[in-house]
C-alpha cells in the first residue's frame, strides 16, 4: 500500500512559516502583505475556492481583497479593475480567477500584471524566468510550487536519475511543472491528449503528475510499482449518496486502484488543493519583501 501524501497537513507547515514570515516583515517595516483576487462572474466552484483563499489569508494575517465582477462585465472594465490594483501600495499579490467567461480575453489581462505582483506566475516574466532556470526572482505558479514541496516531501530536492511524466501541458500548471522537475534534475516527459501510448509512457515514471481534468483517468496498469503519483486534477461530481444536492471532488487517478501500485500518493481531496492556497499565500508574503526591497524567505 502506498503511503498517502498528506496536503493539509504539509501546507499546515508552509502556513506556519508564512506566518513567520508575515510577523517578521511587519515587525521590520511595517508592512501587512496584501493580496487581491478577481473573480467575474458567478461560476459556484470558483467562489467556494475563492472563499478559501480569503480565509487562508486572514489566517495569515494578511490583508485580503475580493473583487466580484459580474458575469457580463467588459474588458475594459475588467482592465481597469486590475490597473487600480497594480498601483495600489496595499496590495502585493494579484490573482485573476481562471476561466473567465467566454467573451473576456485571458491573455491580456493576465499580461497587465505587473510580475511582481503576478502570484500566479503567469506573466511572461515570470514564465520565462522560469524557463531559463532563474527561481530565484520571479513568481512560481502555486499548484505546481505546491506539488513539488510534495514531491520533495518523498524524494527529497534532487531528483537525479528519476523519470517524470506529467500529463496536462496548460501554462497554469502542466509547463511549469514540468519545467521544475527539470529543474530538479528529473527526466522529464510532457504528455497531453496528442501523446500516443499515455499508458507506457506512465508506466515509465517514478513520479507521475496528471493535471487534465479527466475524472479517474489515471488505471493501475498505467502507474510503476512504488512510484510516487501527484494528482492534481479536480472534478466536481454529484454524490447523492451524501444526500439531496451534494457533490464530491473526484481527481485525474483512480485512487482506490492505484493506492496499492504507487510508492506514495495525493489524495483528492487533501492533497495537491490545500498547498496551492497555501502557495498563494506564500507567493504573496515574497512579493510584500520584495516591495520593501528585503530578500524574500524561501518556502
Ligand atoms: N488542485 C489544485 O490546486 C488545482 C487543480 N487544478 C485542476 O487540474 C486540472 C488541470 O488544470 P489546468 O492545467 O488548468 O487545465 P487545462 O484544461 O488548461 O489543461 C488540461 C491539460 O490536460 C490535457 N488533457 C486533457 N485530456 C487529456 C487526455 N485525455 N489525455 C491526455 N491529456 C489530456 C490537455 O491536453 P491538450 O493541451 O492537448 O489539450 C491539457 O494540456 C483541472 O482538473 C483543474 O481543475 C488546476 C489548478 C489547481
Ligand atoms: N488564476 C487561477 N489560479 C489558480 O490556481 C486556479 C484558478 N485560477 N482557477 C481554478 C483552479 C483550481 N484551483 C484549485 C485550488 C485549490 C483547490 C482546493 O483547495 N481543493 C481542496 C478541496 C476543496 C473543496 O473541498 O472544494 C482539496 O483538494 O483538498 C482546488 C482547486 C486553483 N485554480
Amino acid at each position: 500500500m502506498a503511503e498517502r501524501i498528506d496536503g493539509k497537513a504539509i501546507a499546515a507547515e508552509v502556513v506556519e512559516k508564512i506566518k513567520a514570515a508575515a510577523a517578521e516583515l511587519h515587525r521590520a517595516k511595517g508592512v501587512v502583505p496584501g493580496l487581491a483576487v478577481v473573480i467575474v462572474g458567478d461560476d459556484a466552484a470558483s467562489h467556494t475556492y475563492v472563499t478559501a483563499k480569503g480565509k487562508r489569508a486572514k489566517e495569515c494575517g494578511f490583508h485580503s481583497v475580493q473583487v466580484t465582477l459580474d458575469a457580463d462585465t467588459s474588458q475594459e472594465e475588467l482592465e481597469k479593475v486590475v490597473g487600480e490594483l497594480n498601483a495600489d501600495p496595499a496590495i502585493h499579490g494579484i490573482l485573476v480567477q481562471l476561466p473567465l467567461p467566454g467573451h473576456l480575453d485571458e491573455f491580456p489581462v493576465i499580461q497587465m500584471i505587473r510580475p511582481e505582483k503576478d502570484v500566479d506566475g503567469l506573466s511572461i516574466v515570470n514564465a520565462g524566468k522560469l524557463a531559463v532556470g532563474d527561481l530565484k526572482t520571479g513568481l512560481i505558479s502555486c499548484t505546481p510550487a505546491g506539488a513539488m514541496i510534495l514531491v520533495r516531501s518523498i524524494h527529497g530536492d534532487d531528483l537525479s536519475g528519476l523519470n517524470a511524466v506529467v500529463i496536462g501541458r496548460s501554462n497554469l500548471f502542466g509547463k511549469p511543472m514540468g519545467r521544475l522537475l527539470l529543474q530538479a534534475n528529473a527526466t522529464v516527459t510532457m504528455a497531453h491528449s496528442r501523446t500516443a501510448d499515455l499508458a507506457a509512457a506512465c508506466r515509465n515514471a517514478d513520479i507521475l503528475v496528471a493535471a487534465t481534468g479527466r475524472a479517474e483517468m489515471v488505471k493501475a496498469d498505467w502507474v510503476k510499482p512504488g512510484a510516487t503519483v501527484i494528482d492534481v486534477g479536480i472534478t466536481r461530481v454529484p454524490a447523492p449518496e451524501r444526500g439531496e444536492g451534494k457533490t464530491r471532488l473526484l481527481g485525474d487517478v483512480d485512487f482506490a486502484a492505484c493506492e496499492p501500485v504507487a510508492g506514495a500518493i495525493t489524495p483528492v481531496p487533501g492533497g495537491v488543493g490545500p498547498m496551492t492556497i497555501t502557495m498563494l499565500m506564500a507567493n504573496t508574503v515574497i512579493a510584500a519583501y520584495r516591495a520593501v526591497g528585503l530578500e524574500a524567505p524561501r518556502f
